[in-house]
């Protein structure tokens, strides 16, 4: 698909203050398949279809709002990280998607996964991940997640504090264990992402300051404590990444950590895990690396800090997540209500209302997070005009694509399918306005299957126990 950048009347940061990238689509029923999982197309009809599956079958089938997630797309991104990454272990963040499905997949696909809590932890297990291939994070484990882990026997633990470290020897000597640790530090890179998911700033919760010292001084904790099996440094410096550049400064960082572990010690560390972050395309202007171009530069950099520092190349691993089973998923709504508000100068903006919003997808409303959308149950050859897609709850940042072009016929009952959902959006997804949840269906070869059942309002009326 090629792309004109407009004239001022539509543009839509001369609407109200819209994003510089957003341009009129030569053809809004094209897709632009960067954004869509592997093979999505239109067919005869005009209908978009997804791992062989039309979504108007999707949507009468499982109802509206409905998560659908490509199964053949999440394992085939999957494994371009195996590929890509030879001898590297590849952890699935599981806070982006997890299921016990989507666990069973990365377990098969020969994916570690990372988890953060005691659910995650039940869920991966529940779905065949065992559990030395588990790595457990958080700032915040409670006793009850440190002993799971240590019973279950969970690969490693990331420890974030020295709280934290205290609390797993303690676990350790109750229940006559040792752990694999890897000590999560902050590197002061400031990742070019939103402030709210970038990690590696000093002034966040995350993490342990090389530049403060104690990143060292919790390194040389570890190794000298009696339960603790330090095996390295972990770095996560954010998420939604392009550019190579922060994850060159990490490395730096982390490779000088662990020499100057080495001089207070003697002890080379044997692992580095450059955690999560890659980006993928939300909108036509987005243009991530490919894994495989990640890769290189992962490699080049790797091997220039280690010569540089004299250091052996250490067992590495990374943490996608987004990148796995973000353009896996497509969200697809129901258009209930349009509505034409006039702007200033003559122009004006197409609000159309969706059954779902930012109790399933709070990105746009938390990060102010871009999407895109494309009519899915038909094609049109109306003019396209600039149009916000909003849920249905009681904010005015209810928002699910802030600046799109859509036909200007689009109208009550037609299906709005927005691509890169898979990722942070029905796992962040909440009640407002008591509003049960979507459900999540996998899909191969034109079949779909229900992972995560539809919430009913049964299910939310049973939680409230009060009189
Ligand atoms: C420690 C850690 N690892 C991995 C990830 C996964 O990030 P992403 O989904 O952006 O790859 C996150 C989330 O940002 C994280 O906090
Ligand atoms: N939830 C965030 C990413 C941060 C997740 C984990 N550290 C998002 O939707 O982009």
């Amino acid at each position: 698909m090629t792309h004109m950048h407009i004239a001022g009347s539509i543009h839509a940061d001369a609407v109200q203050g819209g994003p510089q990238w957003l341009t009129v689509p030569d053809d809004l029923n094209e897709l632009d398949l960067k954004l869509w999982p592997r093979g999505t197309h239109r067919d005869d009809l005009g209908r978009i279809v997804v791992a062989g599956v039309a979504l108007t079958d999707t949507a009468e089938e499982h109802g509206t709002p409905v998560y659908l997630i490509d199964e053949d797309d999440f394992r085939s991104r999957a494994r371009d990280f195996i590929t890509a990454f030879p001898g590297w272990a590849i952890y699935y963040a599981g806070k982006a998607l997890l299921t016990r499905r989507v666990a069973r997949w990365a377990a098969e696909e020969g994916l570690n996964l990372d988890v953060t809590t005691m659910g995650e932890m039940r869920i991966a297990l529940a779905g065949g991940m065992p559990a030395e291939r588990l790595g457990l994070h958080g700032n915040n484990k409670s006793d009850a997640e440190i002993a799971f882990a240590l019973e279950q026997g969970v690969g490693r633990i990331i420890v974030d504090s020295f709280d934290e470290i205290n609390r797993l020897e303690r676990a350790c000597a109750d229940g006559g264990h040792t752990a694999n640790v890897l000590v999560r530090v902050t590197t002061g890179v400031e990742a070019h992402t939103h402030e709210y998911i970038a990690t590696a700033h000093e002034d966040q919760k995350f993490g342990l300051s090389i530049m403060g010292g104690q990143a060292l001084t919790a390194l040389v904790r570890c190794h000298s404590s009696q339960y603790l099996q330090l095996r390295g440094i972990h770095s996560h410096i954010g998420s939604q990444i392009f550019e190579t550049h922060g994850f060159e400064v990490a490395i730096r960082r982390t490779m000088k950590l662990a020499s100057q572990f080495r001089t207070a010690t003697g002890v080379e560390l044997p692992e580095l895990d450059l955690g999560g972050g890659f980006g993928i395309a939300y909108t036509a202007a987005d243009t991530p690396s490919t894994t495989a171009e990640l890769a290189a530069s992962f490699e080049e950099m790797i091997d220039h800090e280690c010569r540089a520092f004299g250091i052996g190349r250490p067992h590495l691993s990374i943490e996608p997540g987004r990148a796995i089973c973000g353009p896996s998923g497509v969200a697809v709504y129901e258009v209930g209500t349009v509505k034409v508000v006039e702007l200033e100068g003559g122009r004006s903006r197409t609000y159309i209302s969706v059954d779902g919003g930012m109790s399933d997808n709070i990105r746009p409303a938390l990060y102010a997070a871009e999407y895109s959308g494309a009519l899915a149950n038909r094609t049109s050859g109306a003019d396209p005009v600039l149009c916000r897609v909003v849920g249905k709850h009681c904010e005015g940042g209810d928002i699910l694509i802030r600046d799109v072009f859509l036909p200007s016929d689009v109208r009550i009952g037609d299906l709005i399918a927005v691509p890169g959902s898979g990722a942070y959006a029905r796992s962040m997804a909440n009640n407002y306005n008591q509003i049960p949840k979507p459900p999540v269906v996998s899909a191969k070869d034109g079949v779909t299957d229900v992972m995560l059942r539809r919430e009913t309002l049964d299910d939310l009326m049973r939680l409230d126990v009060g009189k």
